[in-house]
């Protein structure tokens, strides 16, 4: 599992070894470990040429230290202060050792073309200290060196917040973050972690609280993906209640319930018009007389009124549920954590639109986390934000974000298949979070697979989904 804290936490965890006088050790680890990571990158230090941009804060001085490394293992390190200020040990550390030294303000063309003809460009602008995103001339300078090949950012970014993944102004897309402390939320959060590349962690030894996001890997899947015992049968693998699908939309239902069989459920019951494999049982019309562990509602059932009644039934029946597309509309005000409701951006700001909180799609996509975050509060609900990176947020403040997803998976009918092997993991017991970020993950590994590379359809998703899980579960 990565766990990745806001910028505030790191920097609260570190203010203890702050005060006892410990700041010059940390920022000599980090230098160091930033050092290292660049040198891993070059063929041979020697002869080689690193540009390092400097901000007026420490972020800055940790770059400027990695130069100084850099510098005395022969690479011909330069430096562009970028700010009126700068660390000035760092500086003295890196003249030291030769580096030689550009002022933005006074020296711009030669630093933009020192930047790139160099193998490397390390970003120290702005580190977990940034008040908003790159202006000026540093953000001209930025936006001048997009594309540059050897971009390695120090802590994070520059300009990406540290907390919310946003962006404000430009960010340079790095090949390599090295990240000093713990992972911040910001470089695994969309819109921003695209800029991150590759994750490198320096461990500080920092005493860390509750993560702020987590994201699961193959070992986290492996240990909470339910497995059958010797003495389950069907009922007690749990059962899942399907209201999907209507004349107009079968398919919505027939990807959503293949999406549940791939995932283990142990029956579906299945309420609507749509042609069913031979293994999903007709459900009782009315909900409550359902025996079933949780349902799942939406996909295909818009402009049917009979499948939005049994939605809005099933939604207050008080198991957990899963509400997409069409039933989204249906919430009523007030839900709990076992409500998983998993719009993708459009949908999300259409409810909190709905809610009073007049959200346009483009504001999801700019903060994600942050109007997932709002739709919880305002319904009380577990949100399932859908996107090339999954955004699972819950009540309790648990958040998750898993990148597995390939851009092929952006296709109709692949969030009815998500919303399938979501259902059957709640029907299976598992926590509505965690059911969440499971469901994202292998669907998304499952796209990956199915797609090798190239155009899937839907449907080819829970067909590649049995042999993620086996490869996982084995
Ligand atoms: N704490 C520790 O123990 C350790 C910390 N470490 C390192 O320190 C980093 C944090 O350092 P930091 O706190 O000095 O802040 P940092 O990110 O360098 O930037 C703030 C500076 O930039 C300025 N500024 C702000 N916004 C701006 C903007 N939009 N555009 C332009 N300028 C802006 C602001 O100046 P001001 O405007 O306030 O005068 C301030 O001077 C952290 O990321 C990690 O790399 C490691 O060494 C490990 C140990
Ligand atoms: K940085």
């Amino acid at each position: 599992m990565l766990a990745a804290y806001s910028g505030t936490a790191v920097r609260a965890a570190e203010k203890s070894l702050l005060d006892a006088g410990l700041g010059g050790h940390l920022m000599a680890l980090a230098a160091y470990g930033l050092a290292n990571a660049v040198l891993h990158r070059l063929d041979q230090a020697y002869g080689s040429r690193a540009v390092i941009l400097v901000g007026s804060g420490n972020n800055g001085g940790d770059a400027l230290y990695a130069g100084e490394v850099l510098a005395r293992r022969g690479v011909a390190v330069s430096a562009v202060l970028m700010a009126e200020r700068w660390h000035e040990p760092g500086l003295a550390a890196l003249q030291s050792v030769g580096g030689r030294v550009f002022r933005l303000v006074e020296d711009r063309v030669e630093a933009l073309a020192a930047a790139w003809s160099a193998d490397v460009v390390i970003d120290g602008i702005l580190g977990t200290g940034a008040r908003g995103g790159l202006r000026g001339l540093a953000a001209e300078l930025v936006a001048q060196l997009r594309g540059h090949p050897g971009v390695v950012a120090c802590d994070l970014p520059s300009g990406l917040h540290p907390d919310t993944g946003e962006t404000d102004g430009p960010v340079l897309d790095a090949v390599e973050t090295v990240t000093f402390g713990a992972i911040k939320a910001g470089l695994l959060l969309p819109p921003g972690e695209a800029a991150a590349g590759e994750i490198s962690l320096i461990d500080l030894d920092l005493d860390l609280p509750r993560p702020d996001l987590q994201r699961l890997d193959q070992l986290d899947l492996a240990e909470f993906w339910p497995r059958p015992g010797a003495t389950d049968h069907k009922y007690s693998r749990g059962v899942l209640g399907v209201v999907a699908g209507s004349a107009q939309y079968p398919g919505a239902a027939q990807l959503a319930v293949g999406g549940a069989l791939a995932a283990g459920v142990g029956m579906v019951r299945y309420l609507g018009p749509a042609p069913m494999p031979p293994e999903v049982v007709a459900g009782a019309s009315a909900i409550a007389a359902n025996r079933v562990q949780a349902w799942l509602v939406g996909p295909g059932v818009a402009d049917d009124p009979v499948q939005e009644q049994r939605s809005y039934a099933a939604i207050t029946s008080g198991l957990p549920v899963v509400v997409d597309a069409g039933a989204l509309a249906l919430l009523p005000e007030a839900v709990g954590a076992d409500t998983v409701l998993t719009p993708h951006a459009g949908e999300l700001a259409a409810l909190l639109s709905r809610r009073g909180q007049r959200t346009e799609r483009s504001d999801v996509e700019r903060e994600p986390l942050r109007y997932t975050g709002l739709a919880v509060e305002l319904t009380g609900a577990t949100v399932l934000l859908k996107g090339a990176t999954t955004v699972v947020v819950s009540p309790s403040g648990a958040v998750y974000s898993q990148a597995e997803a390939t851009p092929w998976l952006a296709t109709a009918g692949s969030g009815d298949t998500l919303a399938g092997m979501l259902a059957a993991l709640l029907a299976s017991g598992v926590q509505s979070a965690l059911a969440a970020a499971m469901a994202a993950s292998v669907h998304g590994q499952a796209g990956v697979l199915a797609s090798g590379g190239g155009p899937i359809a839907a449907s080819d998703i829970a067909g590649a989904v049995p042999r993620v899980l086996s490869e996982l579960l084995s």
